[in-house]
């Protein structure tokens, strides 16, 4: 069965914690608590194969302490990254976050696939007091190689499922890739240490 990772970042009280909530319960309880952190498991069946799903969901801490995300890239096979709508000081700290992610240092840290990443402009309910543009995150997510969406973990159960079936897809497309680059690495190693072998055997 495939494991599929996901750590979900973003600034403070962007409702990180909720939009999980929100896909493994289909409920919005409002208040979550935010002093430890938290790692969820579920499983599921996509597209005919059975999945075991983990999101790490951290603690309420320091936006300077949360931006080094070295264990996260290590462990993560993809991430969500969740600001507010209705405060643009979360924009700019999501923006940030995925420039760490793109940097190219950040690529030898695990994989030769770059993870997948999907922003979530959150709390579209209250668009009244919106600060931040759709446009703008979806311009941020398209420079970035990433997803893009809007929505309300308090509102929208539905459009929450497809968000997180969205990425869980990009993520089991990057394990496709790395499957079928496998192959041909090791068919490679394998000629090699035949073509080494065979010659000894010959001249025995
Ligand atoms: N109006 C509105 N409020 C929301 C929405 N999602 C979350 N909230 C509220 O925003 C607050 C913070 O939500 P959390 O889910 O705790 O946010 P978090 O990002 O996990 O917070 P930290 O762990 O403290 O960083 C709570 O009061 C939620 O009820 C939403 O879609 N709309």
């Amino acid at each position: 069965m495939s494991e599929v990772k996901i750590a979900m970042m973003g600034g403070e009280g962007t409702g990180k914690s909720a939009l999980i909530v929100r896909f493994l319960t289909k409920r919005f309880i409002g208040e979550y608590a935010s002093n430890f952190e938290s790692i969820y498991n579920k499983h599921l069946c996509l597209e005919g194969k059975q999945l075991n799903l983990v999101i790490y969901d951290p603690c309420s801490q320091s936006q300077k302490a949360k931006i080094s995300l070295t264990s996260e890239l290590h462990w993560a096979d993809g991430f969500v990254i969740v600001y507010d709508i209705s405060d643009r000081s979360s924009f700019a700290f999501a923006k940030a976050l995925i420039y760490r992610i793109r940097e190219p240092q950040t690529s030898h840290c695990k994989r030769a696939i770059e993870p997948a990443v999907l922003l979530v402009g959150n709390k579209q309910d209250l668009c009244h007091v919106r600060e931040v543009g759709c446009e703008e995150g979806q311009k941020l997510a398209l420079d970035n190689r990433c997803q893009f969406c809007e929505l309300s973990a308090a509102e929208q159960s539905l459009e929450v499922e497809m968000m997180f079936i969205k990425i869980i897809k990009d993520i089991l497309t990057n394990f496709k890739v790395k499957e079928k680059r496998r192959p041909s690495g090791s068919k490679s190693v394998a000629k090699l240490i035949n073509n080494v072998f065979g010659k000894r055997r010959k001249s025995v």
